[in-house]
């Protein structure tokens, strides 16, 4: 089963970036809390640091002034001051990093927790993983790193800097107005202007390419992660060397973005260097205006005029400075444009299939609807005309969602307690893509499906057993879906005994005890017997009134698959299979089977001559 539709798209530093940037303070705001009071916490400390430093950059035209005077007197009170508001200087630089660094986890720890609950919720991981991706490449990459670059960089990068900008920028053009009159504040705006449009320009094509080497780096790693996961059958096969040419393969394609993504860098490094040395140069080249234009230093003496001159050009750099603090941010901005765009379409994407897959699923919760002619609906906890029918299909005809052609039509069939059924046939005619249909992972297209009342809930054991990693107990392997937290300890016993009848007991050796956690995954540890049989130690724990099985004995032996369904019978726990052996048939009271073209016969097996 793979994903039916890519259609990926690129980014640009365009409106898409600023529609972004809005749906990004969404998830890294969602209320007033943490994050917010860390925001303006950081801003007040980084303006007080820019009001120190204000002081402490004061001091080098005093040491001008005592050092052209000769007054050592007056140098030596200067060394003090300036050493004690440099001290102040460096612990409040260092405490705006930690708040930054504080405001980071809580940016990411609030847009993670949203993010993994819009996938986690009514099924959207497996709507995005297995059905239709709608361009979302790497969904956990998107989670995961993209998130952490961009938090990181929005929380240490530009919030210290921009929100800053319009206290600094507002304090330094009044001192410049002071100190150089319109002239000097005109000089330097329209130096900040050019290099704005200039910069604008250069940082375009970063976001394109920073969002496509974001999508290379998820290929190249679930390459990695594939084979980790699968690196026996990759040895049985001796894959090695086409497993490397693949790896390769998606590193030089790596490679190349990130090849094309430095490029792009150079002439935006290029630029913001060179805006940064031409600023030093500017701050001097504006004092032409009070000193050779204005004369406003005429009468001043000249032991006093390398005081005035070192303090203005403080204030101008400083000015300047604001401003290439925010053109410097280019390169950070250009790559930040295109990890929100990744997070913001996964947000989208993963909201539009919650909100389908909710009206799907509040649509088939509404009680004894029938024969639907347009849509299908599936039906849980419908009452049925069919006296104790625990599975009724009415007309039913299915498909896999991103195909027009039905693997079966108009399926009419109703299956009572007592009647087990087995469906059987062909591989790919449709099996699966039923018990799909019977779980709501896929819709019908017509008809209706409903299933009974099922006081004990119904388990759907899938055709590749599933152990969720993590290193985690056999207990959690055992009691899962459930947290093994909210099993109480007089379970342990019947957990073990479970483990038993399956013929596991051996596993409470390997694994140490019950409880604990194992240095290992039970995937790669357990043969697929092994993880058959542990899976139906799942089953036997949660005891439904209804188990259905896909596939689910295919590994045992026919003794063992015999074992399994009789502690099905003694633990009174329905069941509806499905599987291709002979040998099913005896467990089975009822057969649908499904031929090729969606043809289909229903008999009882007690038709059938062994
Ligand atoms: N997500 C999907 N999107 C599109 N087609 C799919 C998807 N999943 C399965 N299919 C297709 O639907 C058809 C039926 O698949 P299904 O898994 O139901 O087969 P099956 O009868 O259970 O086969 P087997 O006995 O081999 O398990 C196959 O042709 C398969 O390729």
């Amino acid at each position: 089963m793979g994903k039916h539709r890519e259609n990926t798209r690129d980014f640009h530093f365009d409106w898409r970036f600023f529609r972004s940037c809005y749906q990004l303070g969404g998830l890294v705001y969602p209320s007033w809390e943490w994050a917010a009071l860390l925001t303006v916490i950081t801003i007040v400390t980084a303006i007080g640091r820019e009001v120190v430093n204000y002081f402490s950059g004061l001091n080098l035209g005093k040491f001008y002034g005592a050092l052209v005077g000769g007054d050592e007197g007056a140098f030596w009170t200067v060394f003090v001051s300036s050493t004690l508001w440099y001290v102040a200087l460096c612990g409040l630089i260092a405490i705006v990093q930690f708040l930054a660094w504080c405001l980071y986890l809580s940016f990411r720890s609030n847009s993670v927790r949203k993010l993994q609950n819009l996938y986690f919720q009514n099924g959207v991981f497996y709507k995005m993983n297995c059905v239709d991706d709608q361009g979302v490449d790497n969904p956990d990459q998107r989670i995961t790193q993209d998130v952490e670059k961009a938090c990181n960089i929005l929380a240490t990068k530009i919030i210290p800097v921009v929100f800053l900008c319009p206290f600094t920028i507002g304090w330094y053009t009044y001192r410049t107005f002071t100190i150089a009159d319109w002239f000097g504040v005109v000089s330097i705006y329209v130096y900040f202007i050019l290099g704005t449009v200039i910069n604008r320009f250069l940082i375009s094509p970063l976001a394109k390419w920073s969002a496509r080497v974001e999508k290379a780096e998820g290929d190249f790693r679930y390459k990695h992660v594939s084979v980790r996961d699968h690196s026996e059958e990759a040895a049985f096969y001796k894959a090695a060397s086409f497993e490397e040419s693949e790896a390769t393969r998606l590193f030089w394609h790596l490679f190349r973005q990130q090849r094309s993504q430095i490029l792009v860098r150079l002439p935006v490094d290029f630029f913001q260097t060179f805006f940064n040395f031409f600023g030093g140069s500017l701050s001097y080249a504006v004092q032409v205006f009070p000193i050779f234009i204005f004369h406003y230093y005429d009468d001043v003496s000249p032991d006093d005029l390398p005081t005035i001159i070192s303090n203005n050009s403080f204030v101008l750099i400083y000015l300047i400075n604001s401003f290439t603090n925010l053109t410097d941010l280019a390169t950070n901005i250009g790559e930040f444009a295109g990890y929100i765009q990744r997070i913001t379409e996964f947000k989208e994407v993963a909201i539009s299939h919650s909100r389908n897959l909710q009206r799907d699923l509040s649509s088939s919760d509404l009680l004894a609807v029938k024969v639907d002619e347009k849509g299908g609906k599936v039906n849980k906890g419908a009452e049925f005309n069919e006296d104790d029918a625990i599975v009724c299909l009415s007309g039913v005809s299915y498909a896999p969602p991103t195909e027009d052609e039905e693997l079966v039509s108009e399926l009419t069939i109703s299956v009572a307690p007592s009647h087990r059924l087995l469906i059987t046939g062909p591989s790919g005619v449709g099996k699966t893509s039923l018990l799909r249909c019977m779980a709501q992972l896929w819709p019908i297209r017509t008809g209706s499906l409903t299933l009974g009342e099922f006081p004990r809930g119904v388990i759907f054991l899938p055709q590749r057993p599933y152990f969720p990693v993590g290193q985690l107990s056999l207990k959690q392997q055992v009691v899962f879906p459930a947290h093994e937290d909210s099993i109480p300890i007089n379970e342990h016993e019947r957990i073990v005994r479970i483990l038993a009848s399956v013929g596991l007991g051996r596993l409470l050796v390997t694994a140490g005890d019950l409880i604990g956690k194992v240095d290992f995954e039970w995937q790669d540890q357990l043969s697929p017997g092994e993880q058959q049989r542990l899976s139906l130690a799942r089953v036997l724990f949660h005891k439904p009134s209804l188990v259905i099985l896909d596939e689910a004995t295919a590994s045992l032996s026919e003794l063992a698959e015999k074992e399994v369904y009789d502690l099905l019978t003694q633990e009174k726990i329905g069941y509806l299979s499905t599987g291709h052996r002979s040998s099913l048939f005896q467990y089975h009271d009822q057969v649908l089977q499904i031929e090729e073209k969606g043809r289909v016969s229903i008999y009882p097996t007690d038709e059938i001559r062994y």
